[in-house]
């Protein structure tokens, strides 16, 4: 594929993406989803991670409490009830959504329900190549997979260890691991028709210089389009400050070369729920506890 891959994403896969809130401008403030928080656990170590059960943060990785599969069907009559523009039925953790079979579950009975709904999920990458089939055959149609470098050098800093196959790898290994992973599980995903967001945390002095190859190496391996999101400071990377609009800008600018870039993350909870453009928030309204009502980061 050598060819600039900066067609806008509905363009080419516009009757699905069109109506995904995460993967087209347009849908942003026009469609719903709801993140069903199911996926307690995490398989791989990334330094700026910080997951919690919690009601009060708006970030990625918490969520007010774990859901179990079979109680996710109830969550999205409800959810309906409350937001009918609903189109996307997604999990975003709080740790992996392929790291326990609790996502895949869950998305089986979604699908069997609500076969209107476009599954969607998120994840590192490392187990995607293993799981691609039947992640396809329960329903979901869009993945984000979360790349923050391709070079083992710049990938070491950003994750310290993986777990695969009962083993724990650390470091330089670990690094090679996962980018090979990573590549490997978008080639398979994508060559079974599933449509693929990158996700890139940017993190100053680590991978600022690195975006654009991540960009055109994840494209090449069959991605569609880029989201750049800004590090939130926490856990081993609390002492890097926030990328400026300027970096973020110049990021975007260079992943832009090789793939539509969607620029409109709020970087949500695992348990959000409703129309993101619309800075309302449903989730207090879905789980009878109070849960933070509005979005922090724009
Ligand atoms: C919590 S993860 C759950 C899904 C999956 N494990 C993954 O990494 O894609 C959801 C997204 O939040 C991002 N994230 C987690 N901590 C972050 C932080 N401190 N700053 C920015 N993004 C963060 C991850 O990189 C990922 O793209
Ligand atoms: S893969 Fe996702 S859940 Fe796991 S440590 Fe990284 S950001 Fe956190």
């Amino acid at each position: 594929m050598g060819s600039c891959g900066s067609a806008l994403p509905e363009e080419r896969f516009g009757h699905l993406v069109r109506k995904h809130p995460c993967f087209s401008g347009e849908g942003h403030f026009k469609f719903g989803r709801i993140h069903l928080p199911v996926s307690p656990a995490c398989n791989i170590r990334c330094k700026f991670c910080k997951r919690s059960f919690n009601k009060s943060e708006h970030r990625p990785g918490v969520a007010s409490e774990l859901v179990k599969p079979e109680a996710v069907n109830a969550l999205i009559e409800k959810a309906l009830r409350l937001c009918p523009e609903l189109t996307v039925a997604g999990i975003a953790g709080p740790g992996d959504t392929l790291a326990t079979p609790h996502a895949l579950e869950a998305f089986e009975q979604v699908h069997e329900r609500y076969p209107e709904l476009i599954n969607c999920l998120s994840t590192n990458g490392l187990l995607l190549e293993q799981h691609a089939e039947r992640i396809a055959n329960v329903g979901v149609q869009t993945v984000t997979v979360t790349v923050n470098g391709v070079e083992p050098a710049i990938q070491e800093q950003i994750c310290s260890s993986i777990a695969l196959d009962g083993k724990l790898i650390m470091g330089r290994a670990a690094a090679e691991t996962l980018i090979r992973a990573q590549l490997a599980g978008i080639r398979k995903a994508s060559a079974l028709g599933i449509t693929i967001k990158i996700n890139t945390v940017l993190i100053p002095g680590i991978n600022e210089g690195h975006i654009g190859e991540i960009a055109r190496q994840t494209r090449d391996a069959g991605a569609s389009l880029i989201n750049i999101i800004p590090l939130i400071p926490q856990h081993e990377l609390s002492h890097i400050e926030a990328p400026d609009c300027f970096q973020l800008g110049d990021a975007r600018e260079a992943a832009e070369q090789y793939l539509p870039v969607f620029r409109h993350c709020q970087q949500c909870r695992a348990d959000a729920c409703g129309i993101p453009g619309s800075g309302r928030d449903l989730a207090s309204q879905l789980y009878d506890k109070p849960v933070a009502e509005t979005f922090s980061h724009g």
